[in-house]
């Protein structure tokens, strides 16, 4: 579904990503993992067409994606909540999650596409006439992810949707993303730390300053201890 090879991607001069080969096959989740810095949001923000690289290619259901503007890219079926969730503060909730169906046609009604939103993430109901500007981080997470998912994509990029937030919100999170993916969508989900990924993940990449360390299981990246020391620091070698 999504194919990504041998990207490359300079910002400012300086080489961010080196060569990224990466597959999300339909219906998978897929999890992006590294550092802070190491270069996943940059992959996202490539992938949606926000940054142009210097080499390699992108694909999405065979077509290619490198040139085609953001709003293009979102309408092939590719739903983007980005690390700061980007809720639009002068929209309500209901407005904010609303928002895709108006720039993307489905075969579903936009009162079908909200109200599936609306069942992964089920608090949103008690804040639907709020103002974006009156969530906390939480919230707004969620009305991010609900609004990617009301424009009834096929893959969902996800990045870093636990970063930040309160231990409390993180269960609500990890169970709509569980939600999402048992709907049938590939999500892919950028992560700095490997404690925090859910155990359905189909499978990880680690990345380390814009290059592929490791592609795998978790129950692989768990027993490899140099792919540890990246994406856990320095930790037993659990289950190996
Ligand atoms: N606009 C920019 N100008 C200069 N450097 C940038 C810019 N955006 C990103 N970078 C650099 O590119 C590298 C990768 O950043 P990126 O945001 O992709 O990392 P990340 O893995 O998503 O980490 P984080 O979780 O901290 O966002 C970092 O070294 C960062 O400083």
């Amino acid at each position: 579904m999504l194919s990504i090879s041998g990207l490359k991607v300079d910002i400012a001069g300086s080489r961010i990503l080196n060569g990224l080969d990466l597959t999300v096959a339909a219906g998978e989740l897929v999890c992006l993992i590294g550092r802070n810095g190491a270069g996943k949001t940059t992959t996202f923000r490539t992938i949606m067409g926000h940054r142009q690289p210097e080499a390699g290619s992108i694909t999405f259901k065979g077509q290619n994606l490198v040139g085609l503007p953001t709003y293009r890219i979102a309408r092939l079926g590719i739903g983007y909540s980005p690390e700061e969730s980007d809720v639009y503060a002068d929209l309500t909730v209901a407005e904010n999650i609303a928002l895709p169906t108006w720039t993307r046609a489905s075969p579903l009604s936009e009162e079908e596409r909200v109200e599936r939103s609306l069942k992964v993430f089920p608090k949103l109901r008690q804040y639907l006439e709020r103002g974006g500007q009156q969530l906390s981080g939480g919230e707004r997470k969620m009305v991010s992810v609900a609004r990617a998912l009301a424009l009834d994509p096929s893959l969902l990029l996800l990045d870093e949707p636990f970063e930040g937030l309160s231990p409390a919100i993180i269960p609500i999170i990890s169970e709509g993303i569980a939600s999402i993916r048992a709907m049938g969508e590939a999500v892919l989900m950028a992560e700095s730390n490997v404690h925090h990924l859910p155990d359905y993940v189909d499978r990880l990449y680690v990345v380390e300053r814009g290059e592929m360390i490791f592609e795998g299981t978790l129950a692989q990246a768990y027993a490899d201890r140099a792919v540890m020391r990246v994406i856990a620091g320095e930790v037993e070698v659990a289950h190996a």
